[in-house]
């Protein structure tokens, strides 16, 4: 039997509410935490499936962790790992498959065992192609196990320095782990991005924490990128993981709707993610908008426009518009988000589909989403496909006059594990 939650129908969202870690940020930290030569204090580490996962691995690579109530330290041995496990199990998360393709196939020794790398069955369906084909360019020794171009796969010594290139047209996570990796080769190298990128924001994060872990990038033009080799990651002492952006859209969201006010604590009008973006976009579509430092409160009138934009910069976030869609004035259009098809899910199918079973109308196109406001809501049991985003988009719909059920809401446990208890903390009827 499936597992769900009924919403009953809300009207109001009001209240304080302190966001989870970023997964990007805590990913990113462990990792770079990992290959410093002295311990790095993270604080404010999300704990979830993603970050689990990441850990899990790394421990398996021989780096240490101690945690308290606030902060989890990392040792790690500046990539020389002490005992390389031949298998690490990366569940789907992308934050960590990317990188550690690139980074391990760095750091590989002759004397050590392959490392194999495999994830959770849709994990096996995301493509991986364009990072591992720029890697073998380059002498990467990285054989598939399964189908060509995704995990699982095996990696072993053989990567040198020098000219490479990504295709950065599927996802910006194959730039962000060469950018992570090639620091670490004995020689100097450079990047050259192909094709129209995506997700750009990210990439920016990667460089904004590389510099914050002792690592230099020189950016030749948006592009091309210049890459000592020989780095060594400087450990910060302490790190703080902001509140996650892309999490806060939900509380965005819920504000606009539930006519707030909202203070959603974590990420302030300085964050380095680019899901901050969203408030802008919130604005847009009737909220009230205040930033302070380390919080953002919104607040709505219950009005709610529709609009039509391009959204292949926040992915993410991008997802939350579909819900407020339904509430709108006129129909909004979600547009350039083809990547949306090699995520947790095909989210673009899964999107319509679901928006679909309460009533709307949507057309679902190779890379856009268009959603008409629904007029006679139906109650629905939504499925969410495993994928967390889903299950937290889907739990906006509670604003209608039907309530909603979602099924298997604890995939929310990817990035948010504590997602519904919050949702009925701050939302009321
Ligand atoms: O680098 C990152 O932390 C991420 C990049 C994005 O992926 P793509 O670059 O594949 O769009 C985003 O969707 C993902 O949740 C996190
Ligand atoms: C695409 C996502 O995850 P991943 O990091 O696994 O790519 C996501 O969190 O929406």
């Amino acid at each position: 039997m499936v597992n769900s939650i009924h919403l009953e129908p809300r009207q109001h969202c009001r209240g304080s509410v302190t966001l989870p870690g970023s997964k990007s940020i805590a990913n990113r930290a462990l990792l770079m935490a990992a290959l410093c030569q002295t311990p790095v204090t993270l604080h404010n580490l999300l704990v979830s499936d993603d970050t689990s996962r990441m850990r899990e691995a790394l421990l398996a690579l021989g780096v240490s962790f101690k945690d308290d109530e606030l902060t989890t330290q990392v040792e790690g041995f500046g990539g020389h790992w002490r005992q390389a496990s031949s298998e690490l199990y990366l569940g789907n998360a992308g934050t960590a498959m990317r990188p550690l393709i690139a980074v391990l196939s760095a750091t590989a020794k002759e004397e050590q065992a392959p490392i194999v790398l495999k994830g959770d069955a849709r994990m096996h369906e995301r493509p991986v192609q364009h990072l591992v084909d720029a890697l073998q360019m380059q002498g990467a020794s990285i054989d598939y196990l399964g189908e060509p171009g995704f995990p699982p796969l095996s990696i072993s010594q053989g990567l040198a320095p020098g000219k490479f290139e990504i295709d950065g047209s599927v996802s910006s996570q194959f730039i962000s782990a060469l950018l992570m990796a090639l620091p670490l080769l004995p020689g100097n190298s450079t990047l050259t991005l192909k094709g129209e990128v995506v997700s750009r924001p990210y990439i920016n994060l990667t460089l904004q924490m590389l510099a914050d872990f002792g690592i230099l990038v020189k950016e030749l033009s948006p592009q091309c990128y210049a890459i000592a080799g020989k780095q060594v990651y400087q450990s910060p002492g302490e790190y703080w993981v902001e509140g996650d952006a892309s999490a806060a859209s939900y509380w965005m969201a819920a504000a606009l709707l539930g006519r707030g006010p909202v203070e959603i604590i974590g990420i302030g009008e300085k964050s380095i993610q680019g899901d901050k973006r969203f408030a802008e976009v919130i604005e847009q579509m009737g909220a009230s908008v205040a930033y302070q430092n380390n919080s953002i409160t919104v607040s709505g009138t219950g009005i709610v426009k529709g609009i039509d934009q391009d959204f292949n910069d926040i992915p993410d976030a991008a997802m939350t518009v579909a819900p407020l869609a339904l509430f709108a004035d006129k129909p909004t259009t979600i547009r350039n988000v083809a990547n949306w098809r090699v995520k947790e899910t095909d989210r673009l199918y899964a999107m319509a589909t679901e928006l679909r079973k309460l009533g709307a109308i949507v057309e679902e196109g190779r890379d856009y989403l268009r959603v008409e406001p629904i007029k006679n809501w139906q109650h629905a049991c939504i499925d969410t496909y495993d994928d967390h985003r889903m299950a937290m988009c889907f739990s906006l719909a509670a604003f209608s006059p039907t309530g909603v059920t979602i099924n298997d809401p604890d995939c929310c446990a990817k990035t948010y594990p504590n997602y519904f208890s919050e949702f009925s903390r701050l939302c009321h009827s």
